[in-house]
This record gives C-alpha cells, sequence and structure tokens, in this order.
C-alpha cells in the first residue's frame, strides 16, 4: 500500500510472510533503504506479516513500524488529517475534496442538528461537517480509524464529536434512542462495498428524527439495493425516504469505478414531481407488490401451495 499526501509525502506498508527476527531486520533496511534512496518523498514506512494467500490481511496481522513517521499528515477542507496505516482513506484527494464538498452540500446540516457520520474512518466527513452543525457522531468498525478520529478532531480543534468504536449495526440503534426526541439530525453514510447491513438500513428509515441522509458509495449496486430498502413504501410506516438526486464522482479515473451520491428525503418532504394521477397508480402498485413479497417472505404462500397439493 502507498499513500501520497498532496504536501508530497508518502506513507507505505509492504506484505511479507512472517520471517525470523534476523531476516525481518535485513529486509527491513534494504527495503527502507531502497526507498529513501529514491527520494521519492517516504516519510512513513511499515511491513505487515501477512501468511495468507490473497492481499487482505487479517486485522490482527502483526505489523511493524520500521521508518520514518506513524502517520501521515493529509491536509482536506482547510483541516488535518492524520492516519495511519490500516485506516481506510479515500484514494484521490483531489476529487475527495469535491465528493465531501457537495455531500455536505446536499446534507445541508443546520446549525441545531445532529450530524450521524455512519462508517466514518478517520472521521473526515463528520469533520468537515462539524462546523455546520450542532454535534457529530462517528460510528467505525476500526478502532485504529476511530483513535485517528477522535485525535484528528483534537488536532483540528473540533469539540462536538462523539466517535463510537463498533458495527454499525450493533451501534446505531442505542446512539439513535439516547438522542434527545427534539434534536433534527441527518446522516451521511459511506460503507465498504457490500452497503449497508439491513439493521442500520432499518434503524436509519424509522427513526423519526432522521429527515436526510446522504448515501456515498462505491458500489452501485449494493447502492440501489439498499436505496430500495429505505425508498420501498410499507403499509407500517407512513414516510419512507425518497431519492432525490445523485451524481457520480470519478475517484478511481481510468477504472471501470466510479463513486456516487445520492440524497435522500423524508417522502413529506418533497414535492412529488408525478402527476397526480399517475402517482396515486404507483403507489397502488407498489403497495401491492410489498404486500406480495411480505405474504411469500411468511410462508403463508408455500403453506397455501402446500395445502392445495395435498387436496
Ligand atoms: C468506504 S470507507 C469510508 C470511510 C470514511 N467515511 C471516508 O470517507 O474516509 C468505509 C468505512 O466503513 C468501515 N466499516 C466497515 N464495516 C463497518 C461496519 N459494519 N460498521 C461500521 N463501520 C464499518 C470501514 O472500516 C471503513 O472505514
Amino acid at each position: 500500500m502507498a499513500r501520497l499526501s498532496s504536501t508530497g509525502d508518502m506513507m507505505v506498508m509492504v506484505q511479507m510472510t512472517t520471517l525470523s527476527e534476523e531476516d525481518r531486520q535485513k529486509f527491513s533496511k534494504l527495503v527502507v533503504d531502497a526507498m529513501v534512496a529514491a527520494e521519492i518523498g517516504v516519510v512513513s514506512v511499515y511491513l505487515q506479516c501477512n501468511d495468507e494467500v490473497c492481499d487482505a490481511a487479517r486485522p490482527s496481522a502483526v505489523l511493524h513500524h520500521v521508518h520514518g513517521q506513524p502517520q501521515l499528515r493529509m491536509p482536506l477542507l482547510g483541516l488535518d488529517f492524520l492516519i495511519g496505516p490500516l485506516s481506510f482513506y479515500q484514494a484521490n484527494s483531489r476529487t475527495c475534496e469535491l465528493l465531501y464538498s457537495r455531500a455536505l452540500d446536499w446534507l445541508a446540516p443546520s446549525e441545531a442538528s445532529v450530524v450521524l457520520d455512519v462508517c466514518c474512518g478517520v472521521g473526515t466527513i463528520g469533520l468537515c461537517a462539524s462546523k455546520r452543525c450542532r454535534q457529530v457522531i462517528g460510528l467505525e468498525l476500526i478502532p485504529e480509524a476511530v483513535e485517528s478520529a477522535k485525535a484528528n478532531a483534537a488536532l483540528n480543534g473540533v469539540k462536538n464529536t462523539d466517535w463510537k468504536v463498533g458495527r454499525a449495526e450493533e451501534v446505531l440503534a442505542g446512539v439513535l434512542e439516547a438522542l434527545d426526541p427534539s434534536l433534527e439530525v441527518c446522516a451521511v453514510v459511506d460503507p465498504p462495498r457490500p452497503g449497508l447491513h439491513a439493521t442500520v438500513l432499518g434503524a436509519l428509515r424509522s427513526c423519526p428524527q432522521l429527515s436526510r441522509i446522504v448515501y456515498v458509495s462505491c458500489n452501485p449496486e449494493s447502492l440501489v439495493e439498499d436505496i430500495v430498502k429505505l425508498t420501498l413504501p410499507r403499509e407500517s410506516d407512513e414516510d419512507p425516504f425518497v431519492p432525490v438526486r445523485a451524481v457520480a464522482c470519478d475517484m478511481f479515473p481510468h477504472t471501470m469505478h466510479c463513486e456516487m451520491i445520492l440524497l435522500l428525503e423524508r417522502r413529506s418532504k418533497v414535492a412529488d414531481p408525478r402527476p397526480k394521477g399517475a402517482a396515486l397508480a404507483e403507489e397502488a402498485q407498489a403497495a401491492k407488490e410489498a404486500r406480495k413479497v411480505a405474504f411469500e417472505a411468511s410462508g403463508a404462500g408455500d403453506e397455501a401451495c402446500d395445502a392445495g397439493a395435498g387436496a
């Protein structure tokens, strides 16, 4: 892994199989000497022991800091972020600024609102939002990233943030329950490729204080699945989200991949652009589909078929 800051500084993490102490020292010297001699701005080098057959090391993989700074400084939208080798950071710093600016413009938090930063990494989006809102609450799986988020808040003099380490699917419901019900809430979600856990989608959808979601996604397939779960009308709740606008963001130029930003708002807050008759017909059809899906999921359909077969 090589990570380049806009300052020209670079962090490098080299994976190797587990070596004896003596061999590791020799290998480390070769790597560091070569990188320093190359004069390409390497200011931090790590070795990671990975005995797997793929490059995704286990979270418990042993890490050795063998040269320079333990963290890399990444300036972003007027703030500074210190990041370690295990934390996620957007691959393209220039496009990342465009993406976060657009995401926060669409989120448009009021000064009185709480911003949830779900899958917050080192806290970049939440910290960039912190000046515009009352409080930021970040949720993140990787402990190193949460420690960086806390350190980055302190580094930038930001005091209105709270960071929770753990799986969003285990932490979010408790966070929402603990919120003062009079507060307005909006959320940025930026999950990994598989998208959000169903529990997270359910908690977001059923939180009445939550008026707006900005979904940042690196995988259009899981994005679509999650948007359907947030927006499909159901008989049990009156105010689902509706997709309002979306834009693709070329985070990975010269590849087939792109990042998406999608804004969702509560249906009651959005004027329906469809002609009235068409809207009613579409909703009746959607409700019919939803009833069919619920009926099939309950297994009642199978029982009916079985009964029919036996008759
Ligand atoms: C695409 S990255 C986005 C990070 C951050 N928002 C940013 O822009 O730098 C997704 C983040 O979600 C975290 N993550 C993955 N699964 C998670 C889960 N179940 N609950 C909370 N965070 C999770 C990853 O560790 C990673 O930091």
